[in-house]
């Protein structure tokens, strides 16, 4: 079990890593090993996540902290993994910072939330009414990370989902490790979208929807 979703983690990892998310050893990843008692492997901090080596990941508790003695660190934002597989069902957590996803924060963090509509691409997160609005909380980018967590964790109520960090990066989760990667490359493609149209329709940015 702990081999699969090892090598499962390494794969999305990797995957994320091919498109330049990891900016600067940016960026942390989780997935869930067992229930009872709760272990999820996370990244380890600091590293370089577009290498692949056998130090990539360490198996944490409930509280974040290494289930074996270990050389390696628990990545610093494991509290915010922790705060998810408290909370839900989920099974992988993905956390990642590009330029997109920090001006969308940015230029929306004032509202507390970005939100989306008419977009085909809000089906990723599992919405399917013709006119569904999707909001996206933004929260501030606490330094101290256990005030970080309890801000996110106002905000993590389903099994699935994402929150924005301002000036920071996004985190999502998922039931699963595919349901994950869909909802954080969905977001990214949103925000993309979003900052193109600004480009091209400026007064987008005060329309209340
Ligand atoms: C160098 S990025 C600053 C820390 C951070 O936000 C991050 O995502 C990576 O931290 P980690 O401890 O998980 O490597
Ligand atoms: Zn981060």
């Amino acid at each position: 079990m702990l081999k699969e979703k090892w090598d499962e983690l390494a794969d999305v990892k990797e995957e994320l890593a091919e498109r330049d998310w990891f900016m600067g050893t940016s960026g942390n990843l989780a997935i869930k090993v067992s229930n009872h008692p709760l272990q999820f492997l996370v990244t380890a901090s600091g590293k370089d996540k577009r290498k692949r080596t056998r130090d990539d990941f360490l198996l944490v508790d409930e509280f974040g902290r290494p289930v074996e003695e270990n050389h390696l660190k628990p990545s610093a934002e494991t509290l915010l993994h922790v705060e998810i597989y408290r909370r839900t069902n989920a099974g992988c957590s993905l956390h990642v910072h590009t330029i997109d996803n920090n001006v969308i924060s940015e230029v929306y963090g004032d509202n507390g939330e970005v939100t989306f509509q008419g977009q085909e691409l809000i089906k990723a997160f599992d919405i399917w009414e013709e006119d569904a609005v999707l909001k996206i909380p933004i929260i501030r980018n606490y330094a101290h990370i256990p005030t970080l967590a309890d801000t996110f964790a106002e905000h993590v109520t389903g099994d699935s989902g994402a929150v924005l960090i301002r000036n920071h990066g996004i985190t999502v989760w998922g039931r699963t490790s595919f349901e994950a990667k869909k909802i954080l490359e969905a977001s990214e493609f949103l925000f993309r979208y979003q900052l193109r149209l600004l480009e091209h329709k400026p007064y987008q940015l005060f329309k209340v929807v």
